[in-house]
């Protein structure tokens, strides 16, 4: 599996451990993010890790900046993006199961590392239920609005 990682300052420490996570498992890891805690405009990180997983470059994204919601926003306006923002094992376990999200966005000044380390395995190992959740799924791409 391949998965794709994007960051930025505010998320620099988080990423490297959940890359170390990731290898530990043999997860191959694209990193888009900052290596370093200078400050950068999360965009910049974000925008190549949608691009990855809508090129099936990877599997799944995770995407860490301080409250998540810049990565969040920034990741869902690429048309096979669903991006969730998440902040307990629980919302996670949902994001994947009801709404079969393809990115994960770690909100690294609200949450602890273990936490955020949880998540990324409550993510990779929870499959989407599909049926009525299918359906709702296939409503939400559009350029109508
Ligand atoms: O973009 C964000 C909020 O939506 C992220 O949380 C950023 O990490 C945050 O805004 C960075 O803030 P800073 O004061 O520039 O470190």
């Amino acid at each position: 599996m391949v998965i794709a990682i994007g960051n930025d300052h505010a998320g620099t420490e988080y990423k490297f451990e959940i890359i170390k996570q990731l290898e530990r498992k043999g997860i191959k890891v694209l990193n888009f993010g900052t290596d370093t805690s200078d400050s950068m405009d999360y965009p910049d990180a974000i925008h190549p890790v949608a691009d990855a997983v809508e090129n099936n470059k990877a599997a799944f994204g995770i995407i860490i900046c301080g409250s998540g919601n810049g990565a969040q926003m920034t990741a869902n306006k690429h048309q096979g993006i669903r991006a969730a923002l998440c902040w307990n094992n629980e919302l996670v376990e949902l994001a994947r199961l009801h709404n079969n999200a393809n990115v994960l966005s770690i909100p690294a000044r609200f949450v602890s590392l273990q936490q955020a380390l949880s998540f990324v395995d409550i993510f990779l190992n929870t499959e989407f239920e599909g049926g009525r959740h299918q359906n709702r799924v296939d409503k939400i791409p559009t350029k109508c609005c």
